[in-house]
């Protein structure tokens, strides 16, 4: 196993990734971030320098676990404080499982700037994926507004509430076309033909392949908001990994992907190879304001710059679920893969609901609203600095009489900071419970992710959750994740087990979700840690402590 070094500047820079200039949060003068390779064993360090001087910074490793390290998950006023500006943290972890990852900001809504990349883990030297593959795309997708950052975060915390709206564009790789579509010509949108040279930002990076091989795509969605569907012409994808989990293999014709989730297919370049195809990404789960997104696949020797000669794919309509639940029920573990343990030690069940404070527009799980202290809860808990976040512990579940199925007769709710403290090595079921927002008939998608961990997916339902609905768990074969969806007027069980000690975020992966405070903070095993950066904990009440005491 290798030591990867990196150092890294992040900064706001001009950019056009929609041929539209704008502010990008860029690492060393690159948009999206560069993507970092390795194998799994490999130690990553990223020595990260503060350029953006006027805020602070952090970056979360999404799906790396950070056995070890949690002071390297990199989640503000979670895991550590936010790095001043001109400041340098330096991450150091390990990448310990192969598969599909990013990393992305995660202090305010930074994401929504840009701040992201890829974090491609191979298997380690002499080890073999469980499928065969002669050569690899990847496909980092996102969502991007005009508006800058703080114009949207500023929005979202105002009375009245100003909504950021659905994205002007989507992004492949960081690169989309606003002003222009690739495939004007085939008549299904208002924008004028693309006339690229292929040298612009915002040009779309083909995708070149060779007849009569298989490729591994690997897709992660990034999104501030949009949930995606990824198809490509005439071509059927083999689904084999999820978020850094090895799935039962199954082909579909294309694939759901919300946020912070990452997946492989193979494709198998058996077409016409005298024609492109096209790459779609289009928005599903909301009603869409936003063209898909195009790119090409290039068959050699075929020119790069020939269009494919049919329009590109149809998303499928925005609220066909069912599509989507069927494709969700598709993902399942690969045979061999660790089962989950029969019974659970504690099951919290998790209402999601949103609400209004003070006449401020909010998220709230159990009706508390997630706010963040300014100490990281990381050295709080381990100190014992009991000022410095809620004591209380946060509700198990929500009352029984409350209707999902409507809106909420008292929408008003309360800010708070508790944690989930759990005992050790045990089993926790959360079930995530979708419900009806404040207008009538509207229940939206919710892609939660959880840091430090990975669980297995033991079932979806529709409306409220019962007990007797505990029966029809999938205990054989559930799928293995970091993220997963609530669908609207549903629920989502999962299983995991504390097994790492830390502090851990468990939340809506939809950016302006999580920070209207659509989330909350699981603890396990934190007195088992040893000696954390200090760099990671001075500031806040930490800080005083070690002003105190001299050392950590
Ligand atoms: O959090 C949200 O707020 C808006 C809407 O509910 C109120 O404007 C929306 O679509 C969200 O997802």
């Amino acid at each position: 196993a290798k030591t990867r070094h990196f150092k890294w500047e992040v900064e706001n820079m001009f950019w056009s990734p929609d041929c539209i200039e704008n502010v990008v949060m860029g690492i060393n003068g690159q948009f999206p971030g560069p993507t970092i390779g390795a194998k799994a064993g490999d130690t990553i360090v990223v020595e990260l320098t503060n350029k953006l001087s006027t805020e602070g910074v952090v970056i979360h490793w999404h799906g790396i676990r950070q056995f070890g390290t949690p002071w390297a998950d990199g989640t503000a006023s979670i895991s550590q404080c936010a790095i001043n500006p001109g400041e340098t943290f330096v991450y150091r972890f390990k990448v310990d499982k192969a598969g599909t990852y990013f990393y992305h900001g995660h202090y305010g809504i930074q994401r929504s700037a840009g701040l992201y990349g890829s974090l491609i883990v191979d298997v380690a030297e002499g080890e073999k994926e469980p499928f065969h593959y002669d050569g690899e795309l990847n496909h980092l997708l996102s969502d991007w507004w005009h508006q800058s950052m703080h114009e949207q975060e500023v929005g979202l915390s105002s009375k009245p509430f100003r909504w950021i709206g659905e994205p002007q564009s989507l992004l492949i790789n960081g690169r989309g076309q606003f002003n222009c579509s690739m495939a004007a010509q085939f008549g299904n949108s208002s924008a004028k033909q693309c006339k690229l040279r292929g040298n612009e930002q915002c040009a779309p990076q083909i995708q070149h392949v060779l007849p009569r091989r298989t490729y591994r795509l690997r897709i992660a969605s990034i999104t501030a908001l949009a949930s995606l569907n990824f198809a490509i012409g005439n071509h059927k994808l083999v689904v084999v990994e999820a978020d850094g989990n090895y799935v039962q293999p199954f082909s579909v014709d294309d694939l759901d992907i919300y946020s912070g989730e990452s997946y492989s297919v193979l494709l198998t370049t058996n077409k016409d190879p005298s024609k492109n195809y096209w790459i779609s990404v289009g928005v599903r789960g909301r009603k869409p304001q936003t063209p898909q997104a195009l790119t090409i696949l290039n068959y050699h020797p075929s020119s790069a710059s020939k269009l494919p000669t049919s329009p590109p794919p149809i998303t499928p309509p925005w609220n066909d679920y069912n599509h989507s639940k069927s494709f969700s029920n598709k993902i399942l573990a690969l045979i061999g893969s660790p089962k989950p343990p029969k019974n659970y030690d504690r099951r919290i069940i998790l209402l999601n609901t949103q609400n209004t404070i003070n006449g401020y527009k909010k998220w709230a799980i159990n009706n508390i609203s997630l706010t963040l202290p300014a100490t990281p809860f990381l050295g709080s808990i381990k100190y014992g600095l009991k000022n410095a976040f809620d004591q209380r512990s946060p509700p198990e579940t929500f009352s029984n009489n409350y209707d999902v199925m409507k809106p909420p007769i008292n929408t008003n709710s309360t800010y708070g900071s508790g944690v989930y403290m759990f005992d050790f090595n045990t089993t926790v079921d959360v079930v995530l419970q979708n419900a009806n927002a404040l207008s009538a008939n509207v229940s939206e998608i919710h892609p939660w992710h959880l840091h430090g961990h990975n669980f297995w997916v033991l079932g979806y339902g529709e409306g409220k959750f019962e007990e007797q609905d505990t029966k029809k768990f999938n205990l054989k074969n559930p799928s293995i994740r970091n993220t997963v969806v609530v669908f609207p007027y549903g629920w989502t069980a999962l299983r995991f087990v504390t097994d790492n000690p830390g502090v851990w975020a468990f939340h809506c992966h939809i950016e302006p979700h999580l920070h209207m405070g659509m989330g909350v903070v699981f603890a396990e095993g934190v007195h088992q840690i040893g000696r954390i950066p200090n760099r990671a904990l001075a500031c806040g009440l930490t800080a005083s402590v070690f002003m105190n005491t001299g050392r950590n």
